[in-house]
């Protein structure tokens, strides 16, 4: 995919750009930057969430979004959460509950697993829908380290098999370097990106 981004305003405010990012298949891309730089901005129209803009946004991928929140059906169990928004079957999505380490969490719902394992439902929901560019919103935050760095290995692992590319968003270089992704830094006043 590739995003040749004129400007994006709020009202009169300019935010982003001009800016031009592409990415594809087996590419990925860590987009850093402080907190209101226009990082979570920039990944919702990646992900065609925000129309509001002037550029092209140019796609034939498939996209997955994994944003902080997991965002699951409160009324469903883990299997339903996969199978419902993907249309795969109750065996795959099994399948990628285990593939995530949520084997015999299968009937829970959301509200009975902690967040850490919120968030690997929502990974394994986004690689179940057979993504080629997985884009993420800080899916990172807020876990404790060892979670964190648990399913920082986990995405690399999936982002490997699957053969999909990445756009993470991140304050945090570190989980850009542990998924081996290419650093671009978003500076200015309206921000810009920038390679490391
Ligand atoms: N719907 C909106 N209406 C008006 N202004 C907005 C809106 N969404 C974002 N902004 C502004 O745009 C700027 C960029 O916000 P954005 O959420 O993209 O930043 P961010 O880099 O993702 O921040 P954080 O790391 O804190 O999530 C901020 O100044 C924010 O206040």
């Amino acid at each position: 995919m590739r995003l040749e981004l004129e400007a994006k305003s709020f009202g009169p405010r300019q935010v982003l750009g001009p800016l031009t990012l592409s990415v594809a298949r087996g590419e990925r891309l860590a987009i850093l930057g402080p907190s209101g730089i226009g990082k979570s901005t920039l990944l919702r129209i990646l992900a065609g969430l925000d129309a509001g803009y002037r550029g092209q946004l140019d796609s034939a991928d498939r996209l997955a979004v994994v944003f902080q929140e997991p965002v699951l059906l409160p009324w469903r169990d883990a299997i339903a959460n996969i199978a419902i928004p993907t249309g795969r079957d109750a065996a795959t999505a099994r399948d990628w509950l285990a593939q995530v380490g949520l084997a015999g969490h299968e009937t829970k719902f959301p509200r009975q697993l902690s967040l850490g394992q919120q968030r690997r439902l929502a990974l394994a929901r986004a690689f179940a829908a057979g993504p080629d560019i997985l884009l993420m919103d800080e899916p990172f935050a807020s876990l404790d380290a060892g979670t964190a760095a648990r399913m920082l290995a986990l995405t690399d692992a999936l982002l490997d098999r699957s053969g999909a590319g990445l756009v993470l968003v991140t304050h945090d270089p570190a989980e850009a370097a542990a998924l081996k992704a290419h650093a671009l830094h978003l500076t200015g006043d309206p921000a810009r990106l920038q390679k490391d």
